[in-house]
């Protein structure tokens, strides 16, 4: 199987002052083509820092990191700009959605720079919100504005989406219900998808666990039978 992602000995190191944070310490990790994968570990352990520079948000120090055969640790910004453009999604925990814009304008504002959009409604009809297409942020709950933070992820047709504590901020109920949607996208549209979380009863759900421990990749799990996210209890 060819990987999607490809790092070998990635390490990032923020120099904050005189003082030198090594929030990854060579890292080699695979995420392969339609998989649904969740990264655990430790606050501290270097998630959301690796998600980031695979995502083309960041940057690493030292090492590789592989997009098929695009090399993104030498890669100029204009190509990071069209990599994250229209190769990922990112969802994150809290929404960052537009308050004045409707969910279907908050979703547009993706498709409109998009090379192959989805029509934003049938974005929002495959989260389950066919139905508040007109409803401001503010009229909608927690788990509904997440769920019009996944459409504008993946309105773009990524083939990646990478996923931030996408439950973080939302009860076990809103939460399964948004981790249902997360599932349904992978299973249809097979995107590719990465998920950080504390909570490691998710695991269960995802073909493989990736475990980091400060800043190194310390266990990987594959789960020959993923359940579904309404077995999941926390
Ligand atoms: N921009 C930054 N500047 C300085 N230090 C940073 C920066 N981003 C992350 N770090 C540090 O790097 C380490 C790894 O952080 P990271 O956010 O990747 O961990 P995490 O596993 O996602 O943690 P959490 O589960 O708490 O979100 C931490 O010690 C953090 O303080």
């Amino acid at each position: 199987m060819t990987p999607v992602f490809r790092t070998r000995g990635l390490t990032r190191v923020f120099r904050m002052g005189e003082v030198e944070i090594h929030a990854l310490r060579g890292v080699d990790m695979e995420l392969y083509a339609g998989e649904f994968v969740v990264l655990l570990g430790a606050s501290g352990s270097g998630k959301s820092t690796l998600l980031n520079i695979l995502g083309g948000l960041d940057s690493g120090t030292e090492g590789e990191v592989w997009y098929r055969e695009t090399d993104l640790s030498h890669a100029t910004e204009r190509v990071l700009t069209d990599f994250r453009r229209h190769h990922v999604g990112f969802v994150f925990q809290f929404y960052n959605l537009i308050p004045s814009l409707t969910a279907r304008e908050n979703v547009a504002i993706v498709t409109d720079i998009a090379r192959h959009p989805m029509d934003p409604a049938d974005a929002l009809a495959l989260v389950g919100l066919e139905e508040r297409l007109d409803h401001f942020p503010a009229q909608l709950s927690g788990g509904e504005q997440q769920r019009v933070a996944i459409a504008r992820a993946i309105a773009k047709n990524p083939e990646v989406l990478l996923c931030d504590e996408p439950t973080g901020a939302l009860d076990s109920k809103t939460g399964i219900k948004v981790l249902e949607v997360l599932r349904r996208i992978n299973r249809e549209l097979g995107t590719t998808t990465a998920v950080i979380t504390h909570n490691a009863v998710i695991a269960d759900m995802a073909e493989r666990m990736i475990r980091l421990s400060d800043g190194r990749v310390s266990e990987v799990t594959e789960n020959p039978h993923p359940v579904d996210p309404d077995q999941l209890h926390w």
